[in-house]
Protein backbone atom coordinates (compact mmCIF):
# COMPACT_ATOMS: atom_id res chain seq x y z
CA UNK A 1 0.00 0.00 0.00
CA UNK A 2 1.15 3.29 -1.32
CA UNK A 3 1.92 5.99 1.96
CA UNK A 4 0.69 9.46 1.51
CA UNK A 5 2.21 12.57 3.82
CA UNK A 6 -0.18 15.78 3.91
CA UNK A 7 2.34 18.20 5.62
CA UNK A 8 1.23 21.82 6.01
CA UNK A 9 2.84 25.09 7.60
CA UNK A 10 -0.19 27.11 8.53
CA UNK A 11 -0.67 30.20 10.87
CA UNK A 12 -4.33 31.55 10.61
CA UNK A 13 -5.73 27.86 9.34
CA UNK A 14 -6.19 28.64 5.72
CA UNK A 15 -3.76 25.92 4.58
CA UNK A 16 -4.30 23.40 7.22
CA UNK A 17 -8.07 23.72 5.93
CA UNK A 18 -6.94 23.06 2.88
CA UNK A 19 -4.94 19.94 3.49
CA UNK A 20 -7.84 18.80 6.15
CA UNK A 21 -10.14 18.90 2.84
CA UNK A 22 -7.46 16.81 0.66
CA UNK A 23 -7.09 14.55 3.58
CA UNK A 24 -10.46 13.68 2.81
CA UNK A 25 -10.01 13.00 -0.91
CA UNK A 26 -7.18 10.66 -0.45
CA UNK A 27 -8.89 8.81 2.09
CA UNK A 28 -12.18 8.90 -0.98
CA UNK A 29 -9.60 6.34 -2.95
CA UNK A 30 -8.69 3.86 -0.45
CA UNK A 31 -5.74 5.38 1.20
CA UNK A 32 -5.54 6.81 4.76
CA UNK A 33 -3.18 9.67 4.83
CA UNK A 34 -0.94 10.83 7.62
CA UNK A 35 -1.34 14.69 8.24
CA UNK A 36 1.26 16.48 10.03
CA UNK A 37 2.10 20.24 10.27
CA UNK A 38 5.33 21.04 9.64
CA UNK A 39 7.07 21.49 12.93
CA UNK A 40 5.92 17.83 13.92
CA UNK A 41 7.82 16.07 11.36
CA UNK A 42 11.67 14.59 10.91
CA UNK A 43 13.26 14.22 7.61
CA UNK A 44 13.59 10.65 8.73
CA UNK A 45 9.87 10.54 9.24
CA UNK A 46 8.73 12.22 5.73
CA UNK A 47 11.34 9.55 4.11
CA UNK A 48 9.23 6.76 4.88
CA UNK A 49 6.28 8.17 2.80
CA UNK A 50 5.47 7.64 -1.28
CA UNK A 51 3.52 10.53 -2.08
CA UNK A 52 4.12 14.04 -0.10
CA UNK A 53 1.64 16.84 -0.62
CA UNK A 54 3.22 19.79 1.09
CA UNK A 55 0.95 23.06 1.77
CA UNK A 56 2.62 26.55 2.96
CA UNK A 57 0.80 30.17 3.37
CA UNK A 58 3.20 32.68 1.99
CA UNK A 59 5.12 35.27 4.43
CA UNK A 60 7.29 38.07 4.37
CA UNK A 61 7.33 39.39 0.43
CA UNK A 62 6.71 36.02 -1.00
CA UNK A 63 8.74 34.38 1.44
CA UNK A 64 8.81 30.70 3.03
CA UNK A 65 7.91 31.12 6.19
CA UNK A 66 10.86 30.34 8.17
CA UNK A 67 9.73 26.69 9.27
CA UNK A 68 9.22 25.34 5.90
CA UNK A 69 13.13 27.19 4.90
CA UNK A 70 14.30 25.26 7.71
CA UNK A 71 12.93 21.96 6.69
CA UNK A 72 13.63 22.41 3.12
CA UNK A 73 17.23 23.06 3.70
CA UNK A 74 17.39 20.20 5.98
CA UNK A 75 16.09 17.86 2.60
CA UNK A 76 18.66 18.81 0.82
CA UNK A 77 20.88 16.06 0.04
CA UNK A 78 18.19 13.54 0.51
CA UNK A 79 17.54 11.94 -3.11
CA UNK A 80 13.68 12.06 -3.65
CA UNK A 81 13.84 10.32 -6.50
CA UNK A 82 10.56 7.44 -6.74
CA UNK A 83 8.42 10.17 -4.69
CA UNK A 84 5.55 11.68 -6.07
CA UNK A 85 4.57 15.19 -4.87
CA UNK A 86 2.23 18.22 -5.05
CA UNK A 87 2.09 21.39 -3.78
CA UNK A 88 -0.34 23.90 -2.45
CA UNK A 89 -1.73 26.99 -0.10
CA UNK A 90 -3.24 29.71 0.47
CA UNK A 91 -1.64 33.54 0.07
CA UNK A 92 -3.29 36.72 -0.36
CA UNK A 93 -3.05 38.29 -3.72
CA UNK A 94 -2.69 42.00 -1.95
CA UNK A 95 0.75 41.57 -1.02
CA UNK A 96 1.94 41.19 -4.87
CA UNK A 97 4.12 37.83 -5.01
CA UNK A 98 0.67 35.78 -4.83
CA UNK A 99 1.17 32.53 -2.95
CA UNK A 100 4.52 32.11 -4.08
CA UNK A 101 6.13 29.64 -1.22
CA UNK A 102 4.20 27.41 -2.85
CA UNK A 103 6.09 27.49 -6.01
CA UNK A 104 9.14 27.45 -4.20
CA UNK A 105 8.41 24.67 -2.44
CA UNK A 106 7.51 22.79 -5.95
CA UNK A 107 10.75 23.73 -7.57
CA UNK A 108 12.99 22.17 -4.33
CA UNK A 109 10.87 19.15 -4.71
CA UNK A 110 11.66 18.79 -8.12
CA UNK A 111 15.12 19.37 -7.75
CA UNK A 112 15.69 16.87 -4.65
CA UNK A 113 14.36 14.66 -7.44
CA UNK A 114 10.44 14.09 -6.58
CA UNK A 115 8.07 13.93 -9.52
CA UNK A 116 5.19 16.31 -9.55
CA UNK A 117 2.04 14.46 -10.50
CA UNK A 118 -0.36 17.04 -9.45
CA UNK A 119 -0.22 20.75 -10.48
CA UNK A 120 -0.01 23.93 -7.45
CA UNK A 121 -3.33 24.47 -5.88
CA UNK A 122 -3.30 28.03 -4.64
CA UNK A 123 -6.20 29.96 -3.16
CA UNK A 124 -6.48 33.06 -2.24
CA UNK A 125 -7.17 33.53 1.64
CA UNK A 126 -9.70 30.52 2.24
CA UNK A 127 -11.23 28.03 0.16
CA UNK A 128 -14.80 28.76 -1.52
CA UNK A 129 -17.07 26.28 -1.78
CA UNK A 130 -15.73 25.27 -5.40
CA UNK A 131 -12.24 25.23 -4.20
CA UNK A 132 -13.09 23.19 -1.16
CA UNK A 133 -14.62 20.71 -3.45
CA UNK A 134 -11.65 21.46 -6.12
CA UNK A 135 -9.22 20.07 -2.65
CA UNK A 136 -10.95 16.78 -2.35
CA UNK A 137 -10.77 16.22 -5.61
CA UNK A 138 -6.98 16.67 -6.03
CA UNK A 139 -6.56 14.74 -2.96
CA UNK A 140 -8.63 11.38 -4.59
CA UNK A 141 -6.98 12.27 -7.89
CA UNK A 142 -2.90 12.11 -6.32
CA UNK A 143 -4.13 9.19 -4.47
CA UNK A 144 -5.27 7.18 -7.35
CA UNK A 145 -2.22 8.22 -9.61
CA UNK A 146 0.17 7.27 -7.04
CA UNK A 147 -1.69 3.40 -6.56
CA UNK A 148 -1.57 3.58 -10.72
CA UNK A 149 2.12 4.82 -10.58
CA UNK A 150 2.74 1.08 -8.21
C1 LIG B 1 3.66 39.39 7.25
C2 LIG B 1 2.88 38.70 6.17
C3 LIG B 1 3.41 38.62 4.90
C4 LIG B 1 2.69 37.99 3.85
N1 LIG B 1 3.23 37.94 2.59
C5 LIG B 1 2.52 37.36 1.60
C6 LIG B 1 3.04 37.29 0.26
O1 LIG B 1 4.14 37.77 -0.04
N2 LIG B 1 2.29 36.69 -0.69
C7 LIG B 1 1.06 36.15 -0.43
O2 LIG B 1 0.43 35.63 -1.35
N3 LIG B 1 0.54 36.20 0.82
C8 LIG B 1 1.23 36.79 1.82
N4 LIG B 1 0.71 36.83 3.09
C9 LIG B 1 -0.65 36.33 3.31
C10 LIG B 1 -0.76 34.91 3.83
O3 LIG B 1 -0.03 33.99 3.07
C11 LIG B 1 -2.25 34.58 3.81
O4 LIG B 1 -2.90 35.36 4.79
C12 LIG B 1 -2.59 33.14 4.02
O5 LIG B 1 -3.97 32.94 3.80
C13 LIG B 1 -2.24 32.62 5.39
O6 LIG B 1 -2.47 31.24 5.40
P1 LIG B 1 -2.68 30.42 6.75
O7 LIG B 1 -4.08 30.76 7.24
O8 LIG B 1 -2.56 29.00 6.33
O9 LIG B 1 -1.63 30.85 7.72
C14 LIG B 1 1.42 37.44 4.13
C15 LIG B 1 0.90 37.52 5.44
C16 LIG B 1 1.62 38.13 6.45
C17 LIG B 1 1.01 38.22 7.84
Amino acid sequence: MQKILIIYASETGNTEEMAARIAEGVQKAGIKPAVQAVDQISIDELMKYDGLMFGSYTDGMGDLPYIVEDLLDELNGHDLTGKAAMCFGSGDSSYGLFAAAVDTIQESFVRYGAEIIEDAFKVELSMTEEESNQAMHIGESFARKLMNRA
